[in-house]
């Protein structure tokens, strides 16, 4: 009997709330094969003995970076979800990919489908309004605030209001208690909330004279995540080198 033809896939935070919903996702799809599930305390030559071709990485932002290097190093391509990508570990990880050009990377702040669509929503009603906020509200067992998803969204508003010319969002505080405004990215303000019972969600309000809109994405389970990954999985071959966010791979 010859081999199996099944894209062999590794999960890095097996153990994790999302990992363990990539697991069960991976698992079920017909072309992909669970070959290692990784977690705090194992090795990561766990991966390279499993002979992974993709790996999808749900941890944590302080071990992200050590992971990725050991991936690309190795010619492993990978689908990352794990937070707290700034520009300079986005150059750290081009820097890395200059040297093994085969490997693929896939960074993107929110895998699910209606997070990607709320970003793109926001992106484009940003500029007919004259304020916009984010609020984005998660699970208390969050480690970074703000949400990498908001932090996103935040910039492409501010990028997409500075292209059209926009004047600056008004607000005429001039006391308030720290905190208070929230914290600001691209000249947006996002306020974040963390609340037992949770999961994932955000709102984009936007307002001008006589109206608002608000546009409400909200990920109710973890399994939310799965079939933006799977997309990654799947397509990281055909991408060498780093991309951020699914966009691409919705064809958007
Ligand atoms: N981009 C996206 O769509 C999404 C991104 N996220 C992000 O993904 C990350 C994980 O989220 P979540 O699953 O909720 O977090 P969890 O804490 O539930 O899971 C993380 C897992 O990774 C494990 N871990 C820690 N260090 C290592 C290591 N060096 N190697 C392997 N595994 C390790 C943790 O172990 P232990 O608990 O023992 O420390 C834990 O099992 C966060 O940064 C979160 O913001 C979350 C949801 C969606
Ligand atoms: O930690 C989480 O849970 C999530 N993290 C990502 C983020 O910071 O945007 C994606 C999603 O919001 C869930």
């Amino acid at each position: 009997m010859g081999e199996s033809t099944a894209l062999r896939v590794g999960v890095l935070g097996a153990r994790g709330k999302v990992g363990q919903a990539i697991c069960a996702a991976v698992d079920a799809a017909s072309d992909l094969e669970l070959v290692a599930e990784v977690d705090k305390d194992d090795a990561l030559d766990d991966l390279v003995a499993a002979r992974a071709q993709v790996v999808v990485d749900f941890t944590h932002p302080d071990v992200v970076m050590g992971n990725l290097e050991f991936l690309i190093s190795h010619g492993i391509h990978a689908i990352v979800g794990t937070t707290g990508f700034d520009e300079e570990r986005i150059a750290r990880v081009r820097g890395w990919l200059d040297e093994h050009p085969g490997a693929g990377v896939l960074i993107a702040p929110n895998f699910a489908i209606g997070a990607v669509l709320c970003m793109r929503f926001a992106e484009q009603a940003a500029r007919f309004f004259d304020s916009v906020e984010i609020v984005e509200l998660h699970h208390p067992n969050k480690a970074d605030a703000p949400s990498g998803t908001a932090a996103r969204t935040a910039e492409l508003i501010g990028a997409a209001r500075k292209a059209a010319g926009c004047a600056d969002i008004p607000d005429a505080t001039t006391s308030e208690l720290d905190g208070a405004r929230g914290a600001e990215v691209g000249g947006v303000r996002v306020h974040s909330v963390r609340l037992a019972g949770l999961v994932a969600h955000q709102e984009v309000l936007l307002g001008t004279q006589g109206e608002t809109l608000t546009i409400r994405h909200d990920s109710l389970d973890r399994s939310s995540f799965a079939p933006g990954v799977l997309l990654g999985v799947r397509g990281i071959s055909d991408r060498p080198g780093l991309t951020v966010g699914i966009d691409p791979f919705m064809d958007l």
